[in-house]
């Protein structure tokens, strides 16, 4: 049995604990900041948007009000509305039937004015335009709510539900080594420098990119109280994708393309405003689900267990398959604008000829079709593409591009798709695909399936409704296997892409470093060669430290991870 392979299986029998314990400790998360825009900046950016005329929709606050907190009064910043009922043709639930089956609770309006004292969450003290309702996911600095706004605000015009990302503020103002709560967990504060600057930079960004692409979580609105930051999102009710390869085992080739078109599509509205995420990975997909219509016959894998493999069900071309319908790209929180749109500037940049920037650009892009190589090659067999349990293996794996398709589990997956991987894993970001070529790529755009008209949607008939009703209820307590979830496979695979992301971010920097990077042409050519190596030695060293600092992050942050969610799975009743 492959000891990499092994440790993405459930029913497999390892020992993935002892693994995950050789990366604990108590020190929270610290994300890699790259704070790109100034606060005045995004002011001036928000500034610009439509926001409706109302006396609640007040600037973001400056730095010198920050000092001096707005108790108990949220400024807020409302996104152009964006019709709920985007992708109407690819979900076959209504968004409220949806939720249902996500999360067990009626949608009915009553919900917000039958709230009892004890419904009430902390946040919610200082949130007077939408109502709390339940917690749905938590990130490493923040809790994300389904909300409801108001009757008769203007969001509710457009949105019944919403998800509310809500961060606690004295979290991110710490200063090193300072004891702070997180979800419940004592941890040590390390130096984060990412504070306001970078909640707005997100906020600003997730503003901007919003609007024009319906594969990305639309940004709806945000406020900021004395104690939190609340950044109101459109709700996507089937949650995560990365949940679904773990369910699932691993994706269809079909279910596969159906969703790598769609992050391809966000990755391609990104890239065209100037802006590369940086972030990607199965978790920063989210999806609305839709009905799942079993297999008339089930096919198997050799590498499958029949007795363990769930039923992906049928695929519908346009439509999807499994649970999954349309998906959308979440977490700006680590993207980077590259240019503006407008200009075609580099952000913060002078003094670049121009073939060196469209260079760099590029460069700078290509990150992002990494990240989609790696989501891709996973959703295929479901383990990620680079593994170790040695972290510093695992980052020599991932700048050499050092990946295999592994026996047995890749022998029946096209040379296709394996070719379409392989351009997007090119170690050369010149050579790797860029989102056009990976739009355009022969197995991306061809289905294995013929769609027939019996496949189409027939929902429209009651009864037919009903009976599937009950089949949904029985496959979404399916569904619900939380062993599986939070299990040390899956959580071996989320560190998995984070590590992989982070390298690839260093990698990116490194390229852009004069002398090694692509911007060397900028770089003075009278240095004398001496000056370069001990410069470069120089580099070296601090690119070594710089790395081997954000690996000790994210061993930690693993460990703040399985301890919380070791915590959610306990809480589950
Ligand atoms: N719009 C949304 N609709 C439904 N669920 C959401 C939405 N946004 C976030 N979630 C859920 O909340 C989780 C945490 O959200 P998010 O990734 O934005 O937080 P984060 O603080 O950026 O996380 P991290 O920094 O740990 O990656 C998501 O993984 C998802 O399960």
């Amino acid at each position: 049995m492959n000891k990499i392979k092994a440790l993405f299986h459930k029913n497999k029998k390892i020992d993935t604990e002892q693994k995950i314990e050789t990366i604990t400790s108590n020190v929270p998360d610290t994300r890699i900041v790259e704070p790109e825009i100034v606060p005045l900046q995004i002011s001036a950016e928000l500034e610009t948007q439509d926001i409706p005329p109302t006396s609640e929709n007040i600037m973001i606050p400056s730095q010198s009000d920050l000092k001096q907190p707005i108790q108990n009064s949220p400024t807020s910043l409302h996104s152009s509305m964006d019709n709920d009922d985007d992708d109407s043709n690819l979900s076959l639930l209504s968004s409220d039937f949806a939720s249902e089956y996500s999360y067990g609770l009626s949608q009915d309006e009553s919900e917000i004015n039958n709230l009892s004292e004890d419904n009430l969450f902390s946040e919610q003290l200082e949130l007077s335009d939408y109502k709390l309702i339940e917690k749905i996911g938590e990130g490493a600095f923040s809790k994300v709510y389904r909300g409801k706004p108001l009757e008769n605000s203007i969001v509710a015009q457009n949105y019944k539900n919403v998800a509310i990302k809500i961060i606690k503020k004295d979290i991110l103002t710490l200063e090193d080594n300072e004891l702070v709560e997180i979800n419940g967990e004592k941890h040590k504060s390390s130096n984060r420098t990412s504070t306001r600057e970078q909640v707005l930079k997100e906020v600003a960004l997730h503003k901007q990119v919003s609007p024009g692409c319906k594969n990305i979580v639309q940004f709806i609105d945000f406020k900021e109280s004395s104690s939190y930051y609340y950044i109101i999102q459109e709700l996507l009710n089937g949650g995560e994708i990365f949940n679904e390869i773990v369910k699932l085992t691993y994706l269809s080739e079909d279910l596969t393309r159906h969703i790598g078109k769609q992050l391809g599509h966000a990755i391609k509205h990104l890239h065209s405003m100037g802006v590369v995420h940086r972030d990607i990975k199965p978790e920063n997909l989210l999806f609305n689900p839709i009905d799942f219509i079993p297999s008339p016959q089930r096919k198997f894998r050799k590498s499958d267990d029949p007795n363990t493999k769930m039923d992906e069900g049928v695929f519908r071309p346009g439509i999807g398959g499994g649970r999954i319908g349309t998906v959308k790209l979440a977490d700006f929180g680590l993207s980077k604008q590259i240019f503006q749109t407008n200009t075609k500037t580099p952000c913060g940049t002078v003094g670049y000829t121009a073939s060196e920037v469209v260079k760099d650009e590029k460069y700078s892009m290509k990150v992002d079709m990494w990240g989609i190589g790696c989501v891709i090659y996973t959703m295929l067999c479901g383990f990620p593409p680079f593994y170790d349990d040695k972290i510093n293996i695992l980052t020599e794996k991932i700048s050499r591009g050092e990946y295999t398709f592994l026996q047995p589990w890749w022998d029946e997956i096209s040379d296709g798709a394996k070719n379409c991987v392989s351009k997007l894993l090119e170690v050369d970001p010149l050579k790797r695909y860029d989102i056009d070529e990976f739009l355009n790529d022969p197995w991306l755009t061809t289905y294995d399936c013929v769609p027939s008209n019996k496949d189409k949607d027939t929902s429209s008939s009651s009864k037919k409704r009903k009976t599937k009703q009950h089949r949904r209820r029985v496959l979404f307590n399916q569904f619900m296997d939380n062993d599986v979830l939070y299990s040390p496979a899956a959580v071996a695979m989320r560190d998995a892409f984070d590590i992989s992301n982070a390298v690839a971010r260093i990698e990116e920097e490194k390229m852009l470093t004069p002398v090694y990077g692509l911007s060397s042409l900028a770089e003075d050519e009278t240095a004398s060669f001496d000056e370069e190596q001990i410069k470069e030695e120089k580099r070296q060293q601090d690119r070594q430290q710089e790395l081997e600092n954000k690996m000790f992050h994210l061993k930690l942050d693993s460990s703040t991870i399985v301890k919380r969610r070791k915590q959610k799975l306990n809480s589950i009743p």
